[in-house]
């Protein structure tokens, strides 16, 4: 399977000091690649990287042939960052709309997007008045409207009620099964077994790039997240 991003030693400072130190990890075409980390551990910087908004040290992240960043991947790249990015004094179907005639669409392609990130209901709403996990529902409406190659969100699922978290990861899979790339940052543990592929970092370091599966059997447990703790004891040196 060919890769969608790939990155190469990738060094990123923020504030002088190095937030990433070197990391190589590539991400899969047509699937859903769990980019997961505690807090800090710099999976933003690498999403930023990815995107092309993010100042490198050294290094090259290449996304679907170009260098990220490059004008040729506007169009292409989806990204929804962690702070929703629609504008709060438009109801959510008016934002919708507002992103289809960007990308010379109509309303029915801006109402099928509301409908797939289950805001029909509140599509006549105010975003400013939406709770925050509506809100951060309606930009990845907008975001998934264009139906970009690579699509790529930050923390998506925070704030979002169980049965929502299941339906917006089957539609995570369904959109990877018609052929878009998914990069999905989560520093919930539980969300990682949901994912084709995972990559873990920790202190700007890739400890882990692998299936969930086989994260599972290197670390000798089913549950993940006491395998990433053994990945990290073991990295670290320290006695499991
Ligand atoms: N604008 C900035 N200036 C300086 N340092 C920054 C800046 N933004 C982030 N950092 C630092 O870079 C490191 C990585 O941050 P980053 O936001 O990538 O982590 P993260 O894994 O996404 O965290 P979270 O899960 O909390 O969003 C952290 O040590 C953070 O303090």
């Amino acid at each position: 399977m060919s890769s969608a991003v790939e990155v190469r030693d990738l060094v990123v400072e923020r504030g002088k000091r190095a937030v990433l130190h070197g990391v190589s990890c590539d991400v899969r075409e047509a699937s859903v690649t769990g980019l997961l980390g505690p807090s800090g551990s710099g999976k933003t910087t690498l999403i930023r990287a990815i995107v092309g908004a993010q100042l490198v040290r050294s290094g090259t992240v290449t996304v679907l042939g170009e260098a990220a960043g490059s004008a040729a991947l506007r169009r292409t790249v989806g990204y929804v960052t962690q702070a929703p990015s629609v504008y709060a004094d438009l109801s959510v179907r008016e934002n919708a709309r507002y992103f289809a005639s960007l990308h010379g669409l109509g309303a029915a392609d801006a109402e099928r997007a509301v409908a797939d990130v289950g805001l029909a209901g509140a599509a006549a709403q105010l975003v400013g008045n939406l709770s925050g996990g509506q809100r951060s529902r309606a930009s990845l409406a907008c975001a998934m409207i264009g139906e970009p190659r690579l699509l790529v969100l930050d923390e998506p699922t925070v704030g979002q009620d169980p049965v929502l978290r299941a339906d917006l990861w089957a539609k995570f899979h369904a959109l990877a099964d018609a052929g878009t790339t998914l990069l999905v940052s989560s520093h919930v543990m539980d969300e990682a077994g949901r994912c084709d592929r995972l990559l873990l970092l920790r202190d700007g370091r890739l400890i882990g790039d692998d299936t969930p599966a086989a994260i599972r059997a290197e670390a000798g447990t089913e549950d993940l997240e006491e395998a990433f703790l053994r990945l990290i004891r073991d990295r670290e040196g320290v006695a499991a």
